[in-house]
């Protein structure tokens, strides 16, 4: 098998502009790779800052095109958003041109009252109580976030977004799974695609990923999205005999689907 660069390679240095009320130093330059979550960054930010660790932090993206602050969950990975930032803002960003982190102390009550009650699950066997209840308001709070992926283990549930979302399918999201355990990044049938092909590639066995759900919900939809990752992957280990099997597959997909 060819080398493939490793998720390492994809780290990025970010400016975390400080917005603490004191005199300290306007930003922190921070190396993040694809491990580092927010959390992290916020513990790095706060050390090479010299700020008062005992105190509560949050971490928010600025977006030019959006024109907005968004408030980063502690599970969000900062070099997933800086991959689709334009190539300009992801070496260097000056808060001037719109793309920054900025690093933002949590107001004392009633401030964090909010992000507890909107812990996140990225996989739902985590959740305190299993109950229909509790995996549904897991799935809806996600959803409400535009997050669609969620795993349940090993299984990859999507909800239908109804709309497309950019921010999901960048064609660097793909070089970004590439080679993680799943589980490890945030969830996405990008992850599922990547541990299906490595896993043939190292047991020299075919895989099959089962794709199930209620007409309309999305099925055709993932299986496109599974060869696009399956394509790019196969790229770089075969040659195109492999790519054009996986692309002659769809039809029979979906012949199959409507057959269930
Ligand atoms: N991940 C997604 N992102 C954006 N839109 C989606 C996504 N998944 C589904 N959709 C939207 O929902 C529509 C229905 O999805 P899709 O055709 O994949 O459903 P299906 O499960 O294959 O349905 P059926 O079983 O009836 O063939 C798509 O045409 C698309 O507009």
């Amino acid at each position: 098998m060819s080398t493939t660069t490793t998720l390492h390679a994809e780290a990025r240095v970010v400016q975390i502009y400080n917005r603490v009320p004191q005199d300290m130093a306007a930003y922190c330059p921070l190396q993040v790779s694809a491990g580092d979550t927010v959390r992290s960054v916020i513990n790095n930010a706060v050390i090479t800052l010299g700020l008062d660790s005992s105190k509560k932090y949050s971490l928010l993206e600025v977006r030019k095109s959006r024109g907005e602050e968004r408030l980063l969950q502690a599970s969000d990975c900062p070099l997933e958003l800086v991959l689709l930032w334009p190539p300009g803002a992801q070496r260097w960003h000056p808060q001037s041109q719109g793309y920054h982190f900025i690093l933002q102390e949590q107001a004392n009550d009633g401030g964090n009252q909010e992000a507890s009650n909107t812990e996140d699950y990225d996989d739902l066997c985590n959740l305190k109580t299993v109950t229909e209840e509790s995996i549904l308001q897991a799935l809806r709070q996600r959803f409400y976030k535009l997050k669609i992926y969620t795993y349940a283990s090993n299984i990859l549930i999507a909800i239908n977004p109804n709309k497309f979302l950019p921010v999901y399918y960048n064609p660097k999201y793909v070089k970004m799974y590439e080679n993680q355990p799943l589980g490890k990044l945030s969830p996405h049938i990008f992850a599922t695609a990547d541990v299906t092909f490595r896993t043939m590639l190292n047991r020299q066995v075919n895989q099959c990923i089962v794709i199930s759900g209620e007409s309309g919900s999305g099925k055709t939809e993932s299986c496109s999205y599974l060869i696009h990752c399956l394509t790019a992957l196969s790229q770089k280990t075969y040659s195109s005999g492999l790519e054009r099997i996986i692309l002659g597959a769809g039809p029979v997909l979906a012949v199959s689907d409507h057959g269930r």
